[in-house]
């Protein structure tokens, strides 16, 4: 299985349960793996044949300036189902991170790993 990752991508978005939170922009650092539908981009050299990762971060880029989350779990789960569905990955594996949002705890979050169910 061949693997696209994105390591310590971080963005700007609201996030968090509290009203402070619902109003402030937060830092989330984010890590994601993506297996790939195909190997045919390591044969043809064609960026056409390739899961193009920068389309991946445009696309979580305008999902979460649009997107407001309550929860790291709901962030994680919409994030992995718009890879799913509009990538062709046959799984994915995403961490989202917030940064020193408590006192002692440098990072802290969730991570996730969802495949495509066949019905
Ligand atoms: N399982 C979770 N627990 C908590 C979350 C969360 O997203 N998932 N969020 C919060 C608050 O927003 C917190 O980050 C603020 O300190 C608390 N617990």
């Amino acid at each position: 299985m061949d693997i696209i990752f994105l390591k310590e991508f971080r963005v700007k978005t609201l996030i968090g349960i509290y009203p402070w939170e619902k109003k402030i922009p937060q830092t989330i650092e984010l890590n994601i793996e993506i297996a790939l539908p195909s190997q045919q981009a390591s044969q043809t050299d064609h960026i056409e044949d390739a899961l193009d990762y920068s389309k991946v971060v445009d696309k979580i880029n305008s999902m979460l300036a649009q997107q407001h989350f309550s929860l790291l779990e709901t962030l994680t789960e919409h994030i992995a189902q718009m890879i799913l569905n509009e990538f062709g990955s046959p799984w994915v594996k995403i961490s989202a991170a917030k940064l020193n949002v408590i006192p002692g705890v440098k990072q802290l979050g969730i991570c996730i790993e969802r495949s495509q169910s066949h019905h």
